[in-house]
């Protein structure tokens, strides 16, 4: 089974991930990664960290001459901020004062600060603690999933996203389709599908950040090009539904995951709710998608739609009560720099868990140790279904 385990603090010397199970004589492109991690970093009201970081992929193991080995591959990318911190976060260094630069007693509301300071028993200096619940953490995230995007486009499969919502400005109300999000400028500010909404986003974002207050949003999410019959209903912990809404929630500041128009129909009836099957000259297709291409957990080779919604930057310049754990007197919250929106950032990242997954699913469908077995068994399915009229599932790339 295809598996991610990240690793590595913010301010410490790199970001690490381990994609385990992938088939060999995969052809990965250095670029194409790159170009995620750039995505990733771009997006306006990003704070100062965003200046000094330009991410870029490393290759530890797995991979020789372009194409992986089938071995588990290792990605890393470096903190280049971690000059600025190398004794605060160097792993050896014993001295209490060196130990005592930087240190944060203050628990902010929102962080993993108090829970985490609990649970670990680092009640001394909370870095400890958000140094890995910081969403640095997705840098490494979205390299595993841009080989997992790289993987899934041999099967013509293709992940988008864009901002749907930013605080109270509501751009699109309901689930996106991949038209609308094919509109997205990754260049643009704010990676909406309205460029003619982008100034005024700007500018809503600038008069927040006056204020030292923050925002989320909402992003929206499509996978187009995805095979029926990925997931199962015949087990929980296999329904595709159920494993993507896990791996969105769980990126940080993430409160809500909705498949297809899932909120919506909730306050409708049930004929309006479903989605019609009718024939067609491109196989048995669906006349809406309400359902997010997704029924009983299984793919039902319409596009797959998501939406996720954001709650606002947590550390805010203008910080909230808290109490030092040291003296346990009240006290604000500690601020050093901040972000005062990262929602154009989520969608990027959100491609890429999307993209883990759907890898995951696919290989849990066609898998084998090469990737000309995958493509045999992928063939071998399309060629079955073929008698059901599905031409709209091959694929020019299989
Ligand atoms: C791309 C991205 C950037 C973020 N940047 C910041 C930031 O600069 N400051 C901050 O306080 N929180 C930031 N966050 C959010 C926190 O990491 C998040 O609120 C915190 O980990 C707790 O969220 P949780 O309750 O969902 O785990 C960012 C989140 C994402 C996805
Ligand atoms: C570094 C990134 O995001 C960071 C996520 C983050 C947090 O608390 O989640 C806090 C900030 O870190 P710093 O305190 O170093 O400025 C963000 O910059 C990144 O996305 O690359």
């Amino acid at each position: 089974m295809l598996s991610l385990i990240t690793a590595g603090e913010s301010h410490g010397p790199e970001l690490l991930a381990v994609l385990s199970g992938l088939p060999s004589g995969l052809r990965l492109s250095r670029e194409a990664i790159d170009r995620e991690l750039a995505r990733r970093q771009h997006g306006f009201g990003r704070g100062g960290r965003q200046k000094i970081e330009k991410d870029q992929v490393e290759v530890r193991a797995g991979l020789r001459n372009g194409v992986t080995l089938g071995s588990p591959l290792v990605l890393a990318i470096r903190n280049r901020d971690f000059e600025n911190w190398a004794k605060i976060m160097d792993p050896w260094e014993t001295d209490p004062a060196q130990a005592a630069r930087r240190q944060v007693t203050a628990p902010r509301p929102g962080h993993a600060d108090l829970a985490g300071a609990w649970k670990f028993n680092h009640r001394e200096d909370l870095r400890n603690v958000l140094e890995r619940a910081s969403a640095r953490e997705t840098a490494a995230r979205v390299a595993a999933g841009a080989v997992c995007k790289q993987f899934l486009a041999n099967f013509g499969v293709e992940v988008r996203s864009g901002v749907l919502a930013l605080g109270e400005k509501v751009l699109h109300p309901g689930p996106p389709s991949f038209e609308l999000l094919a509109q997205v400028d990754d260049h643009s500010p704010l990676r909406t599908p309205f460029p003619e909404k982008e100034a005024e986003l700007v500018a809503y974002v600038e008069a927040v950040k006056h204020q030292g207050d923050t925002l989320g949003g909402i992003v929206g999410v499509v996978a187009r090009g995805v095979p029926p019959g990925l997931g199962s209903y015949t087990q929980w912990d296999e329904r595709l539904d159920g494993q993507l809404a896990q791996a969105v929630m769980a990126v940080q500041a993430v409160k809500s995951v909705v498949i297809g128009a899932g909120w919506e129909v909730a306050l409708g009836p049930g004929s309006k709710a479903h989605d019609p099957i009718v024939p067609g000259t491109r196989g048995l297709r669906r006349s809406s998608n309400h359902a997010g291409g997704l029924e009983g957990g299984v793919t039902n080779g319409e596009d797959i739609v998501l939406r996720a919604a954001m709650k606002p930057i947590s550390t805010l310049r203008e910080p909230l009560p808290s109490v030092d754990l040291a003296t346990l007197e009240a006290r604000p919250a500690a601020y050093e720099r901040s972000d005062v929106t990262a929602v154009p950032a989520l969608g990027v990242i959100l491609e890429n868990v999307v993209a883990f997954v759907l890898a995951r699913a696919f290989l849990a469908k066609f898998g084998g140790d090469h990737m000309d077995d995958v493509r045999a068994s992928f063939e071998a399915y399309q060629k079955r279904l073929a008698g059901w009229g599905p031409e709209a599932f091959l694929t020019p790339n299989c």
